[in-house]
């Protein structure tokens, strides 16, 4: 096992895919300078390599960290995910290694919204072929196909952060919401829910998915939902690539069955800047296509550096798990005047005993016991009056069942 019972300055922070430097600034404030800072994400070579090495990570939607990259992850505690999505990584990988990973479940919501409801308006207003005759000197000056935002149908699949605060801005515009969702969500405003997906297609004037990328998510929106679209309607994806079938959708396009649509995400993306963009979708001028940014905002980006390298740091300094994704929770309080030792276990009968064993036979003063269990791992914090722990961590590690075990320097 690892020794990730470190000084702040032995402590190793990659960052990739241009996290805002507000994450960097809020590190080096705590005291963390050992900072590898990268614009891209890697390729899964690279990253094994440099994972190795690295004690905390952040990533963005980009960098794929799947089971076999998390083998090479021997120090890693743990992960931020600097947006919201967290389907990039493995999360019960990350979690029977001991790795918890944070995310930012809604610092960019408003940011996505905010744009989605943009492109609505540029979809009925027929404005993505407009302006691309325009570009080419052509001049398309003509109201037929072309509608108020006012009075419209926008239907919303997936009711959550994103979803609801579309659904909020959409009614001050004056559209009319309605919303499909696989749980039961309070409708905002005037928004009315719908019970069948169908239901919604046959309604809206614009549909927009604000799923995540799940197993049931994956490919939903085909063929056969495009053909339930109303004829004239239009798409707008901000999700995730995977969700919407991209050649059905470019043969909606191509026989204007759907007037046009809105694509940020993709089944492939560019992993950074330099790399060419392929898609079906390319030279289709009813159709807006941009690069992944629907959260690419300052103001999102900022706040989502700051949340979580404060999340990050606050786990790597204090053990907190408070809003982890894929870890059992437990808020702690500061270990101003205590040694406070950190046990990750598999969740099986008779861990705590032999932990408690532990340290009952060391004859310590423990000032402070927090446990919390998920039905694959525990996490057991404690306290102890005592500079000498050395000892106990080892004995702590060498219990049958332990995943990580770490003292907070
Ligand atoms: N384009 C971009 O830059 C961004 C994309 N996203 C994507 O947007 C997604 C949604 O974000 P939030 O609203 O914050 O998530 P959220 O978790 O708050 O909401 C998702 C909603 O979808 C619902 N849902 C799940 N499966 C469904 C299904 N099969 N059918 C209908 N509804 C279903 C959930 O019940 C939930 O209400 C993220 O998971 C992420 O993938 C998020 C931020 C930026
Ligand atoms: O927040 C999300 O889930 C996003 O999709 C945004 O991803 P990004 O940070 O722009 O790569």
């Amino acid at each position: 096992m690892a020794d990730l019972s470190l000084a702040k300055d032995k402590i190793r922070v990659l960052l990739l895919e241009g996290v805002h430097p507000s994450a960097v600034k809020l590190f080096e404030r705590h005291g963390y300078h050992q900072i590898e800072y990268l614009k891209t994400s890697l390729s899964d070579a690279e990253l094994k390599e440099k994972i190795a090495d690295a004690h905390i990570i952040g990533i963005r939607s980009r960098t794929q960290l799947s089971d076999e990259v998390l083998a090479y992850a021997d120090k890693l505690i743990a992960i931020g995910c600097f947006c919201i999505g967290t389907n990039q990584v493995e999360l019960d990988a990350a979690k029977k290694r001991g790795i918890v990973v944070f995310n930012a479940p809604f610092s960019n919501t408003r940011s996505v919204a905010e744009l989605v409801l943009a492109e609505a308006i540029m979809l009925l207003r027929r404005i993505p072929h407009k302006n691309a005759m325009a570009h080419q000197g052509g001049w398309d000056k003509s109201a037929t196909g072309s509608f108020e935002a006012r009075g419209k149908v926008l239907g919303i699949i997936g009711y959550g952060h994103i979803g609801s605060q579309l659904s909020v801005l959409a009614e001050q515009l004056g559209m009319q919401v309605r919303y499909y969702d696989i749980e039961d969500k309070l409708p905002m405003g005037n928004a009315v829910p719908v019970s069948t997906l169908d239901d919604l297609l046959s309604e809206a004037d614009i549909v927009t998915l604000h799923v995540p990328q799940t197993p049931q998510t994956h490919m939903m929106f085909g063929a056969r939902q495009l053909s339930r679209m109303k004829p004239g309607s239009a798409l707008i994806n901000a999700s995730r690539g995977t969700v919407v079938d991209i050649d059905a959708l470019a043969e909606a396009l191509k026989s204007e069955r759907l007037s046009g649509a809105a694509i940020d995400v993709f089944p492939q993306e560019p992993k950074g800047n330099d790399e060419a963009f392929e898609s079906p979708l390319r030279g289709l001028t009813q159709c807006i296509l941009t690069p992944h940014i629907g959260g690419s905002t300052q103001e999102a980006q900022e706040n989502i550096g700051i949340e979580v390298a404060g999340k990050l740091v606050r786990y790597s300094d204090n053990g907190s798990t408070l809003s982890a994704v894929n870890f059992p929770e437990v808020s702690l309080p500061a270990h101003t005047d205590a040694r406070r030792l950190l046990h990750i276990h598999q969740n099986r009968p008779g861990m705590l005993n032999a932990i408690n064993q532990v340290i009952s036979e060391s004859s310590m003063n423990v000032s402070g016991q927090y446990l919390q269990t998920d039905e694959a791992i525990g996490y057991v914090v404690i306290d102890v009056d005592s500079q000498d722990t050395q000892a106990i961590l080892q004995r702590l590690k060498d219990i049958p069942g332990t995943i990580r075990a770490r003292e907070l320097l």
